[in-house]
């Protein structure tokens, strides 16, 4: 790779570590959809719950860095709400078709919620932090990172769908 001047915040490197920070979180966030999903099957709750999702989206934009940009931070909680319901979406389905396989025990939605939560803090931090993914070279750090957290976690066809569901706005500015 050949250097650049600029500062240390637009470095290849840094750019590639912040891009594995924030895949890491949202990955961390989409794969506790499968929790929720369990409980939700269980209790016979809808996978849409549009007063919870209002809470994230709001807690987000309050807990935001002073003078992070509003609307992405909302357009980033988003995507990583419909991920999550994608995933749940594809696991009600394949117990529907397969019912020996759904879940019978509830796993305790408020817990897995709390960590929700923090994560979207997080990650809505992560996206909006100065010197953070966005430039060149972002869909290229974002792709090769996501390519080795699938392999890593063994994540399976639907949650690396999802998974770049909710990567779509990490780049855009
Ligand atoms: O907390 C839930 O019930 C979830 O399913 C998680 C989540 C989210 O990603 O924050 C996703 C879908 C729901 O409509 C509300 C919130």
């Amino acid at each position: 790779a050949t250097a650049t001047a600029g500062s240390a915040a637009a470095s290849p490197d840094v750019a590639a570590s912040s891009a594995t920070t924030i895949v890491t979180l949202i990955a961390d966030r989409l794969v506790l959809a499968d929790t929720v999903a369990r409980s939700k099957w269980v209790t016979r709750s809808a996978i849409d719950d549009p007063v919870r999702e209002h809470a994230v989206l709001d807690a987000a934009a309050r807990t935001a860095p002073p003078g992070a940009p509003a609307l992405r931070v909302r357009v980033v909680v988003r995507d990583q709400i419909e991920a999550s319901k994608t995933v749940q979406r594809a696991l009600f389905a394949g117990w529907s078709a397969t019912p020996r396989t759904a879940p019978r025990t509830d796993p305790d939605l408020r817990n897995v919620r709390t960590r929700i939560s923090d994560l979207t803090a997080e990650i809505a931090a992560a996206t909006v932090r100065p010197g953070t993914v966005g430039g060149i070279g972002c869909l290229a750090d974002l792709a090769s990172v996501t390519s080795r957290v699938v392999v890593d976690r063994g994540l399976d066809a639907v949650h690396t769908i999802a998974l770049v569901q909710a990567e779509r706005s990490v780049c855009s500015r």
